[in-house]
């Protein structure tokens, strides 16, 4: 049985596409780690379910499974290729998209300049709901890592990250830190890890290690969680540039119970048909 889909990216984060309205679609595990393996399926880092909704006050339900095969609560630039999606095939002709997820409903709004603004909720900091083992919530929180304590802001924008401070991205040690905790055991879910320069109290510099994916060339819950920690650290303005390997998000957030507003593209990048 062959299935349409569409291939996307937002900032070089790349996603396979699937219209679970108009045609079955039915994808388990060891499937969707062959869908996105870059040699040997279609390649991306998460693969995207567009469904009718489940919850009410929202048009659509979208569905995320992370390259290795989990299904995850949340992505900020998977939500911003949904709105795009759902416009460019003629399943939505409205400019403000409310969607449930895994996480709850966000709404998504889709600016005439092709940019798309995403209300992303606010963030949860309590510990045990991000989730992350520790006594009460905090700015920063001591993380025993290979021997080193590593010092880390922990939120969930739906899913959980972990967010770093260091001196210079380009150098800082993703590949080696990143899966380690990702997989720490205070994460019981895992967790997304950012690693955060802070150029001015404007602008930041990004990457992450992506939970189920390794490091992607932007990630926008982890965007959103990097803005939330630099902010609750008192080194960040309400709006920042957040410059990721590929290209900027802007984002901004006033504050505790506030919502946090994320803005930035989403590209089609070719259709097909695949048998899965
Ligand atoms: N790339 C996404 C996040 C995708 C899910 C993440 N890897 C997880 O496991 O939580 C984004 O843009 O937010």
């Amino acid at each position: 049985m062959s299935l349409r889909f569409t291939k996307m990216h937002g900032l070089g984060n790349d996603f396979v596409v699937f219209d679970a309205i108009r045609q079955r679609v039915d994808l388990d595990p060891a499937t969707i780690r062959r869908l996105a393996d870059r040699r040997f399926g279609i390649g991306c880092d998460q693969i995207l379910l567009v469904e009718p909704p489940r919850l009410a006050g929202t048009d659509f339900h979208y569905r995320i499974f992370n390259a290795d095969g989990s299904e995850v609560e949340q992505c900020g630039n998977g939500a911003r290729c949904f709105a795009r999606f759902v416009r460019d095939q003629g399943l939505s002709d409205r400019d403000e998209i409310p969607v449930g997820t895994a996480a709850g409903a966000i709404r998504l709004y889709l600016a005439p300049d092709g940019q798309v603004r995403v209300d992303m909720g606010p963030p949860e900091l309590t510990p045990e709901r991000i989730p992350f083992q520790a006594d009460t919530s905090s700015p920063t929180y001591d993380l025993e890592v290979a021997g080193e304590t590593l010092t880390i802001g922990a939120a969930s924008m739906g899913n959980p990250h972990a967010v770093l401070l260091v001196e210079d991205v380009e150098t800082a040690p993703v590949a080696r830190l990143g899966p380690l905790i990702e997989s720490h055991p205070r994460f019981p879910r895992r967790v997304n890890v950012g690693f955060m320069q802070i150029l001015t109290p404007a602008h930041i510099r990004l990457r992450v290690h992506e939970r189920g994916a390794g490091e992607t060339l932007a990630c926008g819950t982890g965007a959103c969680a990097a803005v939330v920690s630099g902010r609750l650290r008192g080194l960040l303005d309400t709006r920042a540039r957040v410059s990721l390997p590929g290209g900027d998000l802007m984002i901004e957030w006033r504050g505790l119970s506030q919502t946090v507003w994320m803005t930035g593209p989403a590209e089609t990048v070719f259709q097909g048909e695949i048998d899965p």
